[in-house]
C-alpha cells in the first residue's frame, strides 16, 4: 500500500487499516485521520505518536491497560487481536512450558501492583528468554521512568504494525 493510497481513503477505511496500529485504540486513528494528507510512513507516524505524547498521563496509562499481557490469560483463551496473536507467538509466547507460563504470569502481577498499568514490551524484538529477563529488570524502575519505557514499547510496536501495513504488497 502506498502513501496516495492513505491518502485516498475515508474515515471508515483509514480507521478500519489503521484502528489496530496501537492495541485496542482506535480513537488514535480516527484523530490521526483529520491530518491527512500524508507526506510518508514517517510522517503518519509521527501523526500517531504525537497524539500519545500530547496525551495527560493518565490518557497514556490508558493506553498501556489496553494491552494483553504477554503469555496472559487473552492468549490461553484465544482472544488476543490477530496483531498481537502473532507477535507473541513471534517471540515464541506460544509454546511456553508451565514453569516458564507461571513466571510470567507472576511478574506481570508484581509489574501490574507496582505500576498500575501492564508490562509492554514489542515482542517481535524479544523472544522467550529476553521478556522474563527485560520484565524483571524494568520491575525496579522508578514509576515516572517506566512509563516513558513502556510508551517507547508502545510506539515500537506501532512502528512495526505501520510498516506491515505500508510495507504490504509492495511489488
Ligand atoms: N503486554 C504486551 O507487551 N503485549 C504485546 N506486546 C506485543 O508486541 N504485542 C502484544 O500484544
Amino acid at each position: 500500500m502506498d502513501i496516495e493510497k492513505v491518502n485516498s481513503m475515508d474515515f471508515g477505511e483509514f480507521v478500519d487499516v489503521f484502528g489496530n496500529v496501537i492495541e485496542r485504540c482506535p480513537l488514535i486513528a480516527a484523530a490521526v485521520w483529520s491530518q491527512s494528507p500524508f507526506s510518508n510512513l514517517e510522517d503518519l507516524e509521527k501523526h500517531f505518536f504525537a497524539f500519545i505524547d500530547a496525551l495527560p498521563q493518565s490518557g497514556q496509562e490508558g493506553i498501556l491497560r489496553c494491552h494483553p499481557d504477554l503469555a496472559g490469560r487473552e492468549l490461553q483463551q484465544g482472544t488476543l487481536t490477530a496483531e498481537s496473536q502473532r507477535e507473541q507467538r513471534g517471540a515464541g509466547l506460544t509454546s511456553l512450558n508451565a514453569d516458564e507460563r507461571l513466571r510470567l504470569a507472576e511478574l506481570n502481577a508484581q509489574y501490574r501492583a507496582r505500576f498500575g498499568f501492564p508490562f509492554v514490551l514489542a515482542a517481535r524484538l524479544s523472544d522467550r528468554a529476553a521478556v522474563p529477563r527485560e520484565l524483571a529488570r524494568r520491575l525496579h524502575c522508578p514509576p515516572a521512568q517506566e512509563l516513558r519505557t513502556a510508551l517507547g514499547e508502545v510506539k515500537k510496536i506501532g512502528h512495526l504494525r505501520l510498516a506491515d501495513l505500508l510495507g504490504a504488497e509492495q511489488t
